[in-house]
Order: structure tokens, then C-alpha cells, then sequence
């Protein structure tokens, strides 16, 4: 479906894209990618390496301003703020969870759970009740005043979660969130991820390319090569449907079966459910 150019968000969305183009340094990221997600929704970006995962979710957080297309959060738009203000809306309420822990090795744990609510301005005790709270609820508070070097890997994502939390974020980025860790703390992770964001009523935009991480989402929407996978699909097949053209053209092959859409006009379908 092509959003008609007029469409305002849908209320209930807390996050709406529409249309979203985004190239890297020329090589293309993201061609005509849609997606809403509603409060309280987890919601999976799947496919495989390359797709145009994390391009999405660092659009659809503000990080990166796609060329085309919008971006809107509560009914706000994204894609025309100034990057003063996008920080803010980042920094106030959004979460951001890497596929490496990526903790401040000489802080203590604790300090690197509360440190976005520092950057915040909030004052050193509230930040550090908020993020014990979560170091507690997440069943590591008795690493809060170890240094990083002192957990495994799969608790310094733990960490990396508590720190996404402390700052009572509306949606939760969550990239990649158990690509480096073993299948069982896998498993864990994303238990202790969905729980706590269906507890607090939290959206979560996971990017995973892993099928049981993916299992535990609400809904889900699929990219290849940067497109809608159905997009991605139809272009492949109009790719093959051209060459079949060309090669009855040639007299060496069969009539095709071709799309009166162009390639771009299937790439910018909507993936909102
Ligand atoms: N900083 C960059 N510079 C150049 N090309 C980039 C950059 N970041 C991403 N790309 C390219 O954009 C496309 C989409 O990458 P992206 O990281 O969004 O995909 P992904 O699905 O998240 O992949 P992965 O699972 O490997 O992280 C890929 O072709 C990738 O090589």
C-alpha cells in the first residue's frame, strides 16, 4: 500500500514513518521504508545482514535524518527538527541499547546505568536511586559498585538495559541487543527486556536478524537490501521480468509477466499493521 502524500499519523501511533530514503555516503540504506509502532508494542525490524536494520532505528530515533520522508513521534514531526532538539528528544525519551554493551570502563557500574540522566541534569542522588532501582530489578545490583571488567559480557548488557530504563524513556532502540551473547543469555536478555518494557508500558523497536529474539515481539516487519522485503521482492522480480523482456526481444526466451508499478512505486508500501 502507498501512503497517500496527505496522510496525517494515526493517533495511536506513538512512532510513524512514512517513505523514509536514506543512503551512506551514496550506497543506499534505507528506499521507501514505513513503519508505526503503538504504544506499549514491541516491534521487530528483521533480515539479514546489510538490510537496513539499524539505518531504520537510527532514523526513526532522530540519530540520522533520512533525505525523504518523515519521521514523527507523539504527532510531533522528527525529521524537521534541528539537532539541538533531536539530541533532547533522544537524551529525554528514548532508549538506546547496542549489540556490544559499550560501558565507561572506569566508571562504576552503577555511575554508567545513571549516566544519561547525569548528561540530563538530574542530581547525582536521583540518578543514582533511579539506576540502582533498575540495576535491582534486572538482578545485578550487587555489581553497582564494580567496574564493568569485573561482569561477563551478557551482565554488562544487562547494564546497557538498566541504563536504557533509568531515564523512564517512552521507546526502547534496542539494536542488535543479544547478537553477542550465547543462546540461554539470549534468551534471558530478552526476557528481561519485554518484561520489564511491558511492565512499564515502554515501546521497543528491536533490529534482530535472530529468529527466537524476534519470537518475542508483538508484530514484526522484514527488510532486504534497504526495501520493505515484499518491495525488495517485487524488484527482484521486475529485474527478472526485464531480462525475460529482453531476451524475447532477442528472440531467446519467454513472454514475462510484468508489474505496471515501477520498482520504487512497490518499494514505498506501508508496513504499518
Ligand atoms: N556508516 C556507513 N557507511 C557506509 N555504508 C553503510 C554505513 N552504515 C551502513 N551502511 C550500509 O547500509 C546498508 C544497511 O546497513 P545497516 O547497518 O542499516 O543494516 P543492518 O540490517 O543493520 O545490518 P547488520 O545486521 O550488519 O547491522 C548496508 O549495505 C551497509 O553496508
Amino acid at each position: 500500500m502507498v501512503a497517500p502524500p496527505d496522510t496525517a499519523p494515526p493517533d495511536n501511533d506513538v512512532l510513524w514513518a512514512r517513505s523514509l530514503h536514506y543512503s551512506h555516503s551514496g550506497s543506499p540504506g534505507l528506499i521507501g521504508v514505513s513503519a508505526g509502532v503503538r504504544q506499549g508494542e514491541i516491534l521487530a525490524v528483521t533480515g539479514p545482514r546489510g538490510s537496513g536494520k539499524t539505518t531504520l532505528l537510527r532514523c526513526l530515533s532522530g540519530q540520522l535524518v533520512p533525505e525523504q520522508g518523515e519521521v514523527w513521534f507523539n504527532g510531533v514531526p522528527v525529521h524537521t527538527m534541528g539537532a539541538l532538539v533531536r539530541e533532547r528528544l533522544r537524551r529525554d525519551r528514548f532508549g538506546w541499547i547496542d549489540p556490544e554493551p559499550r560501558l565507561l570502563p572506569e566508571l562504576k557500574v552503577w555511575e554508567n546505568a545513571a549516566l544519561p540522566l547525569l548528561i540530563g541534569g538530574a542530581s547525582h542522588r536521583a540518578a543514582k536511586t533511579a539506576a540502582c532501582a533498575w540495576l535491582d530489578r534486572l538482578d545485578i545490583g550487587g555489581f553497582a559498585r564494580k567496574r564493568p571488567s569485573a561482569l561477563t559480557r551478557a551482565e554488562c548488557q544487562r547494564v546497557a538495559l538498566a541504563r536504557a530504563l533509568a531515564g523512564e524513556p517512552a521507546v526502547i532502540f534496542a539494536d542488535e541487543p543479544t547478537a553477542s551473547l550465547h543462546r540461554a543469555e539470549r534468551a534471558l536478555l530478552m526476557r528481561t527486556l519485554t518484561t520489564a518494557a511491558r511492565s512499564h508500558g515502554i515501546t521497543v523497536l528491536l533490529a534482530t536478524h535472530d529468529e527466537e529474539s524476534a519470537a518475542a515481539a508483538d508484530r514484526r516487519i522484514a527488510l532486504l537490501d534497504g526495501r520493505p522485503v515484499e518491495a525488495a521482492e517485487a524488484v527482484e522480480a521486475a529485474g527478472t521480468a526485464e531480462a525475460a523482456e529482453a531476451a524475447e526481444a532477442a528472440g531467446e526466451g519467454s513472454a514475462p509477466t510484468g508489474s505496471t508499478e515501477t520498482p520504487e512505486d512497490q518499494a514505498a508500501c506501508s508496513l504499518s499493521a
